[in-house]
């Protein structure tokens, strides 16, 4: 038996859909979808007549009606699958909601909801989204994609996750096409990349979690992790098939595990155009808010000391993005990454030590330095505090509360504005809070989080936390790639994306926040995707020509509004 491909059930044309489908199965497409917004004239030309209540309603009327129905909802995650059947059923209304109420609703369909919704999955489960792909299946990975009726120009970005290490919460399986779906609803919400031209992807190779291997409703391969060759062959044939099938398409990788997400980049990153959002735009976003900080402080980059507590994929990838800004602030390489101490769950990382991941050794520490500095219980943080006396104190490490009040006192008693990022997801994982950094430091220290949090109020002063999260910088990454048509994602267009980033920033009012505010997301990715796209074309990496790359982006960017649908 041959299998049938898909055929789309409608495309564009002048600004119209223009769809095959009719009746219920245009009710049922969700970017296709109007509801009660559908006029007389489609409704009869549709199919529709009789499928719907008589008035003849605007999307505005709509988002009026869905945003108190999504207040009705008792709790986030409740609110999060209101959310999640909305965009299931009418995809224009749910990003219009979206839009139109970000700062209250990213956390809600993003980072930390999103973390609840995922180790939820299987008994919230309502229908599927995305493209599932099986270990137990690597021949059938074609057909699946083939599977959507898309064609070879019709795809920008792909998103895919095996789910490893889903932000702080660790291995959640068939559950992780939940972080695919969600980053790629902030790609349209903040960048304005077009929901129809994108794929989540869950890559299930199984999993290592008990909870879920002994749960009955589990959706996802029930068997541990497939780890060696049989692992590297399925994400190669992910890879060829994806890039034989869509060639102009990005490939996301998101929440690996740590060794397997570096070796995914190292291996591909010279050949695809693809990025690690966890290691390389969590990195930029951190350089973003760091070159704003360096300017509150009055220092230079190449003045930093630099404590990373958690050197996994996000904690190395910020080291990386830190030492590079020190070089070009004209430190040479090794002095850079000699202003940087890395401490994971065996303490500081030191040339002595035997386990370390290849990704880590650049950063490991002579023992002779470290000998003297020795604790009681060993060389843990308190020790490298005290004794590297860093200017800088970041977290990755999702170690609730690991910035104790004794470890940041001790931090601020050796710098005049202690800068301190505790950037753990989700909420019960990050090290410190702000209320308590701002007053632990008397209102000097320097702060972001990967959470959103509330302005705090200290001695007279409001302090505005940015939010250090990869949000602020992949959206922007993206449509910058899809509208160069990068070739590749190089180093030079992250270094780009957070200069561009920390460019928005002004930070002369006391307790300004150190990035932009969420509200504010369009125009950083805009702002973003201008400056990725201008280098794409400065290292030749650009397949499209950059006339007016301000109106290239702009048009690029795919607006929230209904269109009208024809019958074809
Ligand atoms: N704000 C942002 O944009 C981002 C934040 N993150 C957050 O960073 C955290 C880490 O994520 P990944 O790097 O992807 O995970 P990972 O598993 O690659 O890295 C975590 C590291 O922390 C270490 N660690 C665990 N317990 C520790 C302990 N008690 N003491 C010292 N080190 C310890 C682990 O050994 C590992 O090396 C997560 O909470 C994640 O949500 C990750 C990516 C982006
Ligand atoms: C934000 C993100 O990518 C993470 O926490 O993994
Ligand atoms: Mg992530």
């Amino acid at each position: 038996m041959t299998a049938v491909a898909a055929k789309r059930r409608f495309w564009v044309e002048d600004g119209s859909s223009v769809t095959s489908a009719r009746g219920v199965e245009v009710l049922d497409t969700p970017l296709l979808n109007k509801n009660t917004a559908f006029t007389r004239q489609e409704r009869a030309e549709l199919g529709l007549e009789g499928l719907l209540p008589a008035a003849v309603q605007t999307l505005e009327d709509r988002v009026r009606r869905v945003y108190e129905q999504y207040h009705e909802q008792p709790t986030d995650l409740l609110k999060n699958v209101f959310l999640a059947m909305l965009q299931d059923n009418d995809e224009v209304l749910f990003y219009r909601l979206l839009t139109e109420h970000l700062r209250e609703m990213l956390p809600v369909v993003y980072d930390p909801t999103v973390g609840e919704a995922i180790k939820r999955y299987s008994h919230e489960y309502r229908r599927p989204r995305g493209v599932y792909l099986s270990i137990a299946e690597p021949d059938r990975i074609e057909a699946a994609f083939q599977d959507l009726g898309l064609g070879a120009g019709d795809v920008d970005l792909i998103v895919a996750s095996d789910a490893e290490e889903i932000l702080g919460i660790g291995d959640w399986g068939a559950g992780g096409i939940g972080i695919a779906v969600g980053k790629l609803a902030v790609y349209t919400a903040a960048a304005g990349i077009d929901p129809g031209r994108v794929i989540p992807v869950s890559l299930d190779v199984g999993t290592n979690n008990e909870a879920l291997l002994n749960d009955p409703d589990y959706v996802g391969n029930r068997h541990s992790r497939v780890r060696g060759q049989r692992y590297d062959d399925f994400i190669d044939a992910y890879v060829r098939t994806a890039t034989k099938l869509f060639p102009g398409a990005l490939l996301h990788w998101e929440d690996f595990g740590p060794s397997n997400g570096r070796r995914i980049l190292e291996r591909y990153r010279d050949r695809i155009c693809t990025f690690n959002d966890d290691m390389q735009g969590t990195g930029a976003i951190v350089l973003a808010a760091t070159l704003s900080a360096v300017r509150v402080a009055g220092t230079r980059m190449r003045d930093q000391r630099i404590v990373i507590f958690g050197a996994g994929t996000a904690g190395v990838g910020i080291a990386d993005q830190l030492r590079d800004a020190m070089v070009r602030d004209g430190l040479e390489r090794g002095d850079a990454t000699r202003r940087i101490w890395c401490v994971d769950r065996q303490g500081l990382l030191t040339d002595d030590m035997t386990a370390l991941r290849d990704f880590q050794n650049p950063y490991a520490r002579p023992t002779a330095e470290a000998r003297e500095w020795a604790g009681t219980g060993g060389i843990g943080l308190a020790e490298v505090v005290a004794n590297a006396q860093p200017t800088m104190l970041i977290g990755t490490s999702t170690v609730h509360r690991a910035f104790t009040e004794a470890i940041v006192k001790e931090m601020a008693r050796h710098v005049d504005r202690p800068i301190i990022f505790p950037l753990s997801n989700p909420t019960e994982r990050i090290e410190a809070m702000p209320s308590d950094l701002i007053a632990w430091t008397g209102g000097r220290g320097l702060i972001s989080t990967g959470i959103p949090v509330p302005p705090v109020t200290y001695e007279g002063v409001t302090y505005a936390i940015g939010q250090a999260n990869n949000a602020l910088l992949y959206p922007g990454l993206g449509l910058g790639a899809v509208v160069a048509r990068a070739k590749r994602i190089s180093d030079g267009m992250f270094a780009a994306a957070a200069e561009a980033v920390a460019g928005l920033v002004s930070v002369s009012t006391p307790g300004a926040s150190l990035l932009p505010q969420v509200e504010n997301l369009r125009q950083v990715s805009a702002t973003v995707a201008v400056a990725v796209a201008k280098q794409a074309a400065a290292e030749h990496l650009a397949q499209a020509p950059l006339k007016d790359p301000v109106q290239q982006v702009q048009d690029a960017m795919w607006q929230p509004e209904y269109r009208p649908v024809r019958a074809g």
